[in-house]
């Protein structure tokens, strides 16, 4: 076993203990008895130290030109491809999921900085002719103040940085608060920012507990904005507060995706994605498939597909190269996962496969669940509308192409959705009947691209996105600027419609 790292919080460039001297350790989750990392139990004298220190620096940063401020996160791209393996096998070990896909995680992160860093060279404005002559319209993009960022466990490395990068390049300046299970991968892409050389409290890192250190910094007086990823639950206490204390908010939040597979698709296409999209990541996307909606005509064989691929499945520790399913992050996860089998019996489903935690050989160290399929799911079932968040895939018959549609908007969440289908024209009327942010024509639900806007609809968001130049909009303010160069006051110009 490696020795713990010891995590520190970042605040104005410093590497610091939490005021009290506290600290919570983290833990491999394929092996609960080996600590990964300790890092400090921050409070609320924490997260003002680091609100003051992101403050103070907003007032210079701001003013870096963009394109110099996207610098600094081009060069942040380049630490990370440096440093990708090493990142990546924190990742397995902290996080759980397979090296390969830790792997991806860290580029997600790359190809945000590059992506992000272009940014700083366009962040666009308009030009507007004006009502007057003399006079010159235009509309600018200012930065909204400082920021905090509180992320989940399930993308240690991308998520922040889909955060703090735009972020940084459109002139705010961040505190990020990670999850508490994936403290020593935050403290590492921190590192990184720090080594790319970001002047102190431009970037900072509040290790904690999210009732304690996340409440802090989302009641603070100091912040501006709280950008947001996490369950529906605590979006919907960061939205609330976000309002009361007029903030502005960015939330992304659960997901209930489902993968509809008709009569003419290619199966074998759409087996591959339903079963990476239900049990890669061990269906901890935000982006999993938790619902398969299957047309009636292949029904039977495509559970037959499935069923002995998903047999087939190595649960390993990430780490181990031939692994395909890691572990459930936590005992508490783990659990939950484990009641909702109880919830489908009761319901009414059946278990095809899986249903249980893996109690056998070196696997009962870890957090293991056995991938799981669930027969006879009708859409009103609990397993069919809540998010489980674990390797559960819930199969609904279906007649028509119509009722698929029907069923896979039946769900308070909208954030991503797939049709196997060689129908043209049904692959447009997904494209347009499908309520979510994001629809896949022949390919999984999960996959995102990061130069597109990352979102839901419904209770997954509240309107925002993140990626693509639609992060702009989380980021900055527009301000309307007339010049005037007439050189004197006409009344006109001051009530030019009169
Ligand atoms: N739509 C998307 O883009 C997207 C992407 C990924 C994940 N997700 C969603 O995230 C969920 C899984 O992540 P999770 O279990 O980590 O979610 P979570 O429990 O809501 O936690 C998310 C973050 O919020 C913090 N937090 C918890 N309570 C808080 C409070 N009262 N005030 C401020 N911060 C608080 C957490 O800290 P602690 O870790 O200390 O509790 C963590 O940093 C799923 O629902 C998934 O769908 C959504
Ligand atoms: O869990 C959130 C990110 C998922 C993602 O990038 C994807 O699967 O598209």
């Amino acid at each position: 076993m490696k020795t713990p790292l010891n995590c520190q919080n970042y605040i104005n460039g410093q590497w610091l203990n939490a005021a009290t001297e506290t600290t919570l350790n983290s833990h491999n989750p394929a092996n609960k008895s080996e600590i990964v990392a300790t890092f400090p139990r921050s409070q609320a004298d924490d997260t003002d130290r680091a609100v003051t220190a992101a403050r103070q620096a907003y007032g210079s940063w701001r003013k870096v030109p963009a394109p110099a401020r996207a610098e600094y996160i081009f060069r942040v791209g380049e630490l990370l491809l440096q440093h990708k393996e090493e990142l990546a096998q924190l990742i397995s070990r902290e996080m759980g999921k397979p090296i390969t896909e830790a792997r991806g995680d860290v580029q997600e992160g790359v190809d945000c900085a590059f992506y992000s860093a272009g940014e700083g060279r366009r962040l666009f404005g308009q030009t507007t002719p004006s009502e007057m002559p003399n006079k010159f319209a235009m509309t600018v993009r200012m930065p909204i103040g400082v920021c905090a960022l509180i992320t989940p466990w399930n993308f240690p490395v991308a998520i922040p940085c889909w955060k703090a990068m735009p972020a940084l390049v459109c002139g705010n300046t961040v505190i990020l608060k990670p999850a508490e299970d994936t403290p020593a991968c935050a403290t590492k892409l921190i590192e990184i920012f720090a080594a790319a050389g970001l002047p102190p409290g431009v970037i900072n890192l509040v290790h904690g507990v999210g009732e304690e250190a996340g409440k802090a910094l989302v009641e603070h007086p100091n912040i501006d904005l709280v950008s947001f990823t996490g369950s529906s639950a605590t979006g919907a206490y960061v939205g609330e507060t976000c309002g009361r204390t007029h903030k502005r908010v960015c939330l992304e939040m659960g997901g209930k995706n489902a993968q509809v597979v008709m009569e003419d698709a290619d199966l074998e296409l759409a087996l591959d994605g339903a079963l990476w999209g239900a049990f890669g990541t061990t269906g901890q996307r935000c982006t999993a498939t938790s619902r398969l909606i299957l047309h009636r005509d292949i029904k039977e064989k495509f559970t037959t597909m499935l069923r002995e691929r998903t047999s087939q499945l190595r649960l390993g520790a990430g780490t181990e190269p031939e692994t395909d399913i890691g572990p459930i992050i936590n005992n508490r996860q783990l659990q939950r996962v484990h009641e909702y089998m109880n919830i489908a019996r009761e319901e009414g489903a059946k278990i095809l496969i899986g249903g249980e935690i893996v109690t056998e050989g070196q696997l009962k160290q870890g957090y293991f669940f056995q991938p799981t399929i669930l027969d006879n799911v009708t859409p009103q079932m609990r397993v069919a509308r809540e998010e489980i968040f674990g390797p559960v895939v819930a199969l609904i018959e279906v007649s028509t192409f119509e009722e698929a549609i029907a069923i896979l908007n039946d769900t308070k969440y909208g954030l991503s959705s797939s049709v196997y289908t060689r129908d043209i024209n049904r692959a447009f009327v997904a494209m347009r009947d499908i309520e979510v942010g994001i629809t896949y024509i022949n390919g999984p639900t999960i996959g995102a691209e990061v130069h597109l806007p990352f979102g839901g609809v419904k209770q997954t968001g509240n309107g925002h996105r993140e990626a693509g130049t639609t992060a702009l909009d989380v980021f900055t303010e527009w301000k309307s600027v007339y010049v005037d160069f007439s050189g004197s006051l006409q009344r006109a110009q001051i009530d030019n419609r009169s």
